[in-house]
């Protein structure tokens, strides 16, 4: 069996996580590689009325089952199958639904806080930390979240300024700290993508994955 290769992906929310989690994965097209957000362990909240929901700090690491994450990442490396939530975003929280992941030689684990456990960031083999500035993250977000995940102006407004801005402060931007590689302006940085693909692909090469 391979072993399997880790790369996590952060940044502030919008800055262009997923889409340089794309970038690689497409550069890879031979490989067995696949991706896993972090915002799909978000702790199922069926027991809360859909306003108490809109209350949660969704920046915050508690709002994670990080352990369950964890656990299904060890199994990935064990070489089995594992069969991962899926979020609903408009309704803030889990759905019953889940997707199969299975092994793979390279796996991407995207998301606001992967580097912020240091359990996580100790499974990884690369950590790349997506560097974009505030004010093109919020534009980016107000478009995402009402033409995607069901939002209103005012409160996508509102949730930046209580939860989202104060979080990424205290907690997502102190992990630039544990990247290997920091990416200013996200896919849009061909440079830094080569970089982090030709690395991978010299990874999987000493590692005779290929
Ligand atoms: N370099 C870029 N230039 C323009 N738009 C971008 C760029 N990177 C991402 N976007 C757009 O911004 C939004 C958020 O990007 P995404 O990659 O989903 O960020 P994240 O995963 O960090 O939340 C998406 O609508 C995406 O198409
Ligand atoms: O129910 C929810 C769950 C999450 N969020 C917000 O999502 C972002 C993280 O996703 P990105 O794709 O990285 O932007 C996070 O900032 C949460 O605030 C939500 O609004 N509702």
């Amino acid at each position: 069996m391979n072993k399997l290769i880790i790369i996590g992906v952060t940044g502030g929310s919008a800055s262009g996580k997923t889409s340089v989690s794309h970038a690689i994965l497409e550069s890879f097209t031979d490989e067995n590689i696949g991706m896993i957000e972090h915002d799909s362990y978000y702790k199922d909240q069926s027991n809360l009325t859909f306003e108490e929901r809109t209350k949660t700090n969704y920046d915050h690491p508690l709002a994670f089952d990080t352990d369950f994450l964890i656990a299904q990442l060890k199994e990935l490396r064990a070489g089995r199958a594992v069969d991962v939530p899926i979020y609903d975003y408009a309704n803030h929280t889990r759905s019953n639904k889940t997707y199969r992941q299975e092994p793979v030689d390279v796996l991407i684990v995207e998301g606001i806080l992967v580097l912020e456990d240091e359990r996580l960031r100790d499974l990884m083999d690369i950590k790349i930390f997506v560097d974009t500035d505030d004010d093109v993250r919020i534009i980016r977000r107000i478009r995402r979240d009402i033409e995607e995940r069901g939002r209103t102006l005012d409160s996508v407004i509102s949730q930046y300024l209580t939860a989202v801005k104060p979080m990424y402060h205290q907690f997502i931007e102190p992990t630039k700290r544990y990247a290997d590689v920091i990416i200013p302006e996200g896919v849009s940085n061909t440079v830094g993508i080569d970089i982090i693909t030709t690395k991978v692909a010299s990874i999987l090469q000493e590692n005779g994955n290929n």
